[in-house]
This record gives C-alpha cells, structure tokens and sequence, in this order.
C-alpha cells in the first residue's frame, strides 16, 4: 500500500503546500541497496502529510532509519525521486540541499547532544549558528522551549550529568528553536521506561499541537505509535506494506501488519 493519504479533518497542516500531491515531502519509488544485491528500500512511494504526525514502523533492520535518512537528503536512493518542498532534492545544488535541510529538525535517539557544552547552550547552539539573532532573543527563545519541555531547572547541566530521557527531551528543545516545518525522530523511546515513553510521546504530542508543522516518528514501539500517530506506515522486507490512517492501520487484516502491530509471536515475522 502507497501513495497519498487523506488529510485528517481538523489536521494542523501548514501553508506550504508545495509538493505535486500538495504535500511537502514526496517519495517516489524509492530504491536502495548498499551492497548491490539486498534492496534495503525497494521501491518506496508515499506521500507524507503535512501537519500531522506519521510514524514509520516496522521490525528491527527492515530500513526505517534509512528511509529517514533517504527524507533529509543524507543518502542517495538508487533510484527513484525524493521531492521535498516541490524540489527533487538530488537534482538541485549542495546548496540549494543544504538550504532545504535548515527547514528539517531532526532528533536523535540521544538527543545527539554536545558533551562539553550545557543544556542551555546545548539549546542556543542552532540559533547561534544559524541567525543573527541577539543573546537576549535567544534567551527568550531558549528558555521558551526549555520550560515547554520542563528543562528549566537543568540549563546549566551537562548531558552527561542527566538522564537518557532528559537528553532526548534536551534535544527536542534544540530541534524546536529553529522552527523546522518538518520534525524527524528516529525512535525517541528508545532506551526509555514505558512510563518515560508514554509522558515523552505525550510531549510531543502537546508540542505538535502548540506549533504544528509535519512529523516524522520512526519507531518499533507500537505503544507509542498508537499514542502519537495521526498515519502509520509498515515497513517490511523494503516495502511500506501499510500506509494509512493510524486506526486503519491498527485493524489491518493483513497477517504481517496485523502481527507486527498486535505484536503477535504467530505470523509471518519470525526470529530472522
Ligand atoms: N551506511 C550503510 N552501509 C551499509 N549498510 C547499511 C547502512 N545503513 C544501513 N545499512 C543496512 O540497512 C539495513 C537497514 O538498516 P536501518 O538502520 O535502516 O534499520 P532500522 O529499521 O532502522 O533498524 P532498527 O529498528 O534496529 O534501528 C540494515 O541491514 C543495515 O545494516
């Protein structure tokens, strides 16, 4: 199953409606292989809609990180057309790519934090980087996010003096303050408590609906999908076997998706 889904009613879609299908990220047949015989992705079309929030599930190793990595022009497919904001990303300039990628956030499964800096410069690096904003603004903007994702108090800790799920909410900050009109996370849970994963996935979801913008959730963890996700894919064997709506998803008769999604031991999915 693939290509364009309905927009949710009532969904926060943004105004840039850029891409042929009016979406901003487009993939179009996606095929890669990185020893030329197993096609990792192959043949991966989808069209991801913007405003909401769409994970990307499947088993461990089946392509989900690739396929993210495929979104923000890190890896080139063999074949096929990434089209991101209307543009086919691999037929544009580095810098015209490079461009493109500052309206991309993307957190990391650590937070991919800077080890000698705080959290609050930790926060303040992109703006630093990035703008010409003043010291004071950036105060305000960090400090804005900061709380939003109940930091306030850790500013002047180091990521190593803090807990993994503190990091990765530490590097959700980081990700907001550039405003990114689309937001990738490849397996926030990870690593976290159930109880952690469900108040990390409840941030996000808050987050989202306080700023919009389109999200990209990669994930094997079907308790967070079902917390987070406006549509679900199913990667599997190189293929998005499912592409829909989350609850269509969720009772999907089809025996790989219905398996995985109900985590069911009886099933195509074995141990290999
Ligand atoms: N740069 C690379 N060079 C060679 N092989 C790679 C590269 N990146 C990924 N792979 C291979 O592609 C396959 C898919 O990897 P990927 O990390 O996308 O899986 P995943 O679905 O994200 O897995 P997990 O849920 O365990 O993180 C794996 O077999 C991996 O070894």
């Amino acid at each position: 199953m693939s290509g364009s889904l309905p927009p949710l009613e009532g969904s926060n879609g943004n105004s840039r409606l850029e891409g042929s299908n009016g979406n901003s990220i487009e993939l179009t047949d996606i095929r890669k292989s990185f020893d030329g015989t197993t096609r990792v992705l192959d043949g991966i079309t989808a069209s991801i809609n913007d405003g909401a929030i769409t994970t990307i599930l499947g088993p461990s190793g089946t392509g989900k990180s690739v396929l993210l990595k495929h979104i923000v022009g890190l890896l080139e497919p063999d074949g096929g057309e990434v089209r991101v904001f209307g543009q086919d990303i691999w037929r544009i300039s580095l810098a015209e790519r490079y461009e493109l990628r500052k309206r991309f956030g993307v957190l990391f499964q650590d937070g991919a934090l800077f080890g000698s800096m705080d959290l609050y410069d930790n926060v303040a690096f992109p703006l630093r980087k990035h703008t010409d904003r003043s010291e004071s603004e950036i105060r305000e903007i960090v400090m804005n996010h900061m709380r939003e994702v109940g930091l306030e108090a850790a500013i002047g800790k180091a990521p190593n003096e803090i807990s993994g799920g503190m990091r990765k909410r530490a590097g959700l900050a980081r990700a907001l303050v550039m405003r990114p009109d689309v937001l990738l996370f490849d397996e926030p849970d990870s690593g976290l408590d159930p109880v952690r994963t469900k108040l990390l996935c409840e941030l996000i979801t808050q987050v989202h609906k306080e700023h919009g913008g389109t999200y990209i959730v990669i994930t094997h963890d079907i308790a967070s999908a079902r917390t987070l996700s406006d549509y679900v894919g199913v990667l599997w064997q190189g293929k998005l076997v499912e592409y829909s709506e989350a609850q269509e998803a969720f009772d999907s008769e089809d025996p790989f998706v219905h398996q995985f999604l109900s985590g069911d031991a009886v099933g195509p999915l074995g141990m290999d």
